[in-house]
């Protein structure tokens, strides 16, 4: 007998549901509201928690990562709005197992639930994927919930042989989690080659993806082994997968598939057992809609989707991530540990971080050089360009609140774009401050600011700013 939760104000689906379930001899408890259900899940063990998506008090996608945080860390059933594709590829990618639409027949519900609890039932004997505990996690520092589901996607994605898509902006740790799947794979003790496809020299890519025999080409005075033979038995990593040339997706797409190829000048085929890892911050529909990448081969990449979220989305990870790469790179230049001052941590967490982690390594970098041996870090200590967009962010706060520090660096600009790029960009982090302030839930948003949610939704629109 498992115990299950249904949090849904629908009176009709909760007894409906708990007809099917209770069918099975199942124990089932159901709450109204997100909050009742939180407190349900936080103060009793479940196995399965069936939620809604629209609730009076919030989105319940927002609450997936606490419900997985609870101690019995539940699988979760999100119920969509009937016939709303983009509800079931919210309620999968915020990391619910399954998603059923209301109003399904007996038949899905029970199959759905009899999926969740043998899954459970495959997690408890270690039969399934390792989970986040014993992942080997190669130097990824965060255990914010985003992280948490990233982290979890590698323990499966490793269990398996399939292509990996991993995506995200630039700086934002792809390589690294490719690394994790590598290192936590039952390939971990060959080689994880690395193949940077917007370096590849267009004349000589064939040769350096596929190898060739001497004589091959003017210069090729000896035969030479290609990367994807170097991965045999291992990992291919493919990084900025979409700068591939068209002319070689087709070649790749072949080898792929195969796993067989011909060096160049060569007239042997010869095998390569590797398992691929591609990665990209680019929009690779986009590109195929834009015939500049082949639908095929996208096809076939994206077996398994790993999708990064960009640094501002999960700020819990700012402490950790400062923390560890401060300590590293003390130990490298020989300097004694440093602490943080609150003000120095405030900075961090204000300031949007576009390059992702790779800018905040970088700029503690010079943070630390700028505070050689001083022992506590401080804003000052940071780069100049970071505390301005700090200040001119904070300019929303009224007309007391800090001045920018520098003058804009091109030209003396007219007061009236200064002042509309300060209030854009001060517009830009407050909504990322709301979003992270409420975690993500617009209900509790439009309460902070005071905005309509037709106008939140506008803003977060206009700003390009990516939310539930
Ligand atoms: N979760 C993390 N924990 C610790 N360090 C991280 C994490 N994510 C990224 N980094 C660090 O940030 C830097 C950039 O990471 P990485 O090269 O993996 O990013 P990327 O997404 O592959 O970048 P690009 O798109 O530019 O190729 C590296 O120094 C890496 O060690």
């Amino acid at each position: 007998m498992a115990k299950i939760l249904i949090i849904d104000d629908d009176d009709l689906m909760c007894q409906s549901l708990s007809l099917v379930a209770g069918r099975w001899g199942h124990e089932v408890t159901c709450t109204h509201t997100l909050g009742a259900g939180l407190e349900k899940a936080s103060s009793q063990a479940f196995d399965v928690v069936f939620l809604d998506v629209r609730m009076p008090d919030g989105n319940g996608l927002d609450m997936i990562p606490r419900i997985e945080a609870t101690t019995s860390s539940p699988e979760i059933i999100i119920m969509t709005g009937f016939g709303n594709p983009l509800g079931a590829e919210l309620a999968i990618k915020s990391g619910a197992w399954d998603y059923i639409e209301k109003g399904s027949s007996v038949k899905e519900i029970t199959l759905s639930l009899v999926r969740a609890l043998e899954y459970r039932k495959q997690k408890r004997n270690g039969k399934s994927a390792r989970n986040v505990v014993v992942l080997k996690r190669e130097d990824i520092v965060g255990n914010s919930p985003k992280t948490k589901v990233c982290l979890e996607l590698v323990a499966q994605a490793a269990e398996c042989d399939a292509n990996v898509l991993i995506t995200g902006e630039t700086g934002s740790g792809k390589e690294l989690f490719a690394r994790a799947v590598h290192e936590n794979s039952r390939r971990n003790g060959r080689n994880f080659v690395v193949v940077d496809c917007a370096a590849l020299p267009e004349t000589l890519v064939e040769s350096l993806l596929f190898g060739h025999e001497k004589g091959a080409f003017t210069g090729a005075e000896q035969s030479r082994e290609g990367l994807v033979l170097q991965a045999n038995g291992g990992t291919l990593f493919l990084d900025e997968v979409g700068e591939l040339p068209l002319s070689m997706q087709k070649a790749f797409l072949r080898v792929l598939q195969e796993h067989r190829f011909r060096p160049v000048g060569g007239h042997r085929e010869i095998a390569s057992d590797f398992r691929l890892v591609a990665a990209t911050n680019r929009d690779l529909d986009r590109m195929v809609r834009d015939g500049r990448f082949r639908e095929d081969l996208l096809f076939r990449l994206r077996s398994f989707v790993i999708e990064l979220p960009p640094l501002r989305e999960r700020p819990e990870d700012i402490r950790e991530l400062a923390g560890y790469h401060v300590d590293k790179l003390c130990e490298r230049y020989g300097l004694s540990a440093k602490g943080f001052s609150p003000e120095f941590m405030k900075t961090l967490a204000a300031y949007p971080w576009p390059g992702n982690v790779r800018e905040l390594v970088n700029s503690l970098e010079r943070t630390i050089a700028a505070a050689r041996l001083e022992p506590i870090l401080f804003p000052k200590h940071l780069p100049v360009q970071i505390r301005v967009q700090v200040a001119q962010a904070s300019v929303r706060n009224g007309p007391d609140a800090d001045r920018p520090e520098a003058a804009p660096p091109a030209g003396f600009p007219k007061l009236h774009d200064f002042r509309e790029s300060v209030y854009a960009q001060a517009e830009k982090q407050y909504l990322h401050d709301l979003l992270a302030l409420s975690q993500e839930n617009m209900n509790e948003a439009c309460r902070l600011s005071g905005l309509s949610q037709s106008r939140l939704y506008a803003l977060l629109k206009k700003q390009e700013i990516s939310h539930p």
